[in-house]
């Protein structure tokens, strides 16, 4: 059994077929939700309204990637909505202890998120408040951009103090993972990959889902099954 989890990320999705665009990820093992406000990041997307409604049509669950700020006051309505796992960015909740219970109190999956610069040292306290840590391999913003090297060594103290904690964290990366990248990030530890470009780039979903993962899962040594 694989613990690689694909979750394509709705952003290099047809905005407006966006119901058949989560039919044709059924496969998938979440859809991947990217929240953008035009502050924290130079780019807008969607808002609880819109989430909710595509959250009732979806086959899949919803990993969303809440890239706002005041994410204290927002991150829990979507938890509220039906989404399944709510991830907030450390660099824009102020108290995110507090949030990430609120967030798992109300049933949801609690998610931290750093951006490529910013280090997970000050953070690794946290991990058992957490389900998942999100490593961004690229500049949050935009998807189709290219996967930044220069992660892979917080990556791998992550999966490291991960290993070494009694905390069950996953540990998800986001940016320009492609079939050309995902066995340095798989072999770097991570084992929940967002891919936008790749996926919905792609003619065949399904079987880019499946390239995905069975690239991933060889890389962790585990073989392709789920
Ligand atoms: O959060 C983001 C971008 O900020 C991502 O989720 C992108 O949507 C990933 O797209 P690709 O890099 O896989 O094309
Ligand atoms: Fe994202």
């Amino acid at each position: 059994m694989s613990h690689v989890r694909i979750h394509p990320s709705i952003l290099s999705a047809d905005f407006a077929r966006l119901g058949e665009e989560l039919a044709a990820i059924e496969t998938a093992d979440a859809a991947h939700v990217d929240v953008m406000d035009n502050h924290f990041v130079p780019n807008l997307t969607w808002g609880p309204a819109v989430v909710e409604r595509l959250r009732e049509v979806s086959p899949v669950p919803f990993d969303v990637h809440l890239m706002i700020e005041d994410a204290d006051r927002w991150a829990p309505r979507y938890a509220e909505i039906g989404c399944e796992s709510v991830t907030f960015h450390a660099e824009a909740a102020t108290a995110p202890i507090k949030l990430a219970r609120e967030l798992r109190s109300q049933g949801a999956r609690a998610g931290m998120a750093l951006r490529p610069a910013t280090p997970v040292e000050p953070y690794l306290d946290l991990l058992p408040e957490l389900d998942l840590l999100l490593v961004m391999t690229v500049e949050p913003g935009f998807g189709g951009q290219a996967f930044l090297d220069v992660t892979l060594p917080k990556l791998r103290r992550a999966a490291e103090a991960i290993r070494g904690s009694s905390a069950r964290v996953a540990l998800q990366v986001d940016g320009g993972i492609s079939e050309a990248t995902i066995e340095r990030a798989a072999e770097a530890g991570a084992d929940v990959f967002v891919a936008g470009s790749s996926v919905y780039g792609a003619a065949d979903r399904a079987g880019a889902i499946e390239g995905l993962r069975g690239r991933a899962a060889a890389a962790c040594g585990l073989g392709a099954t789920r």
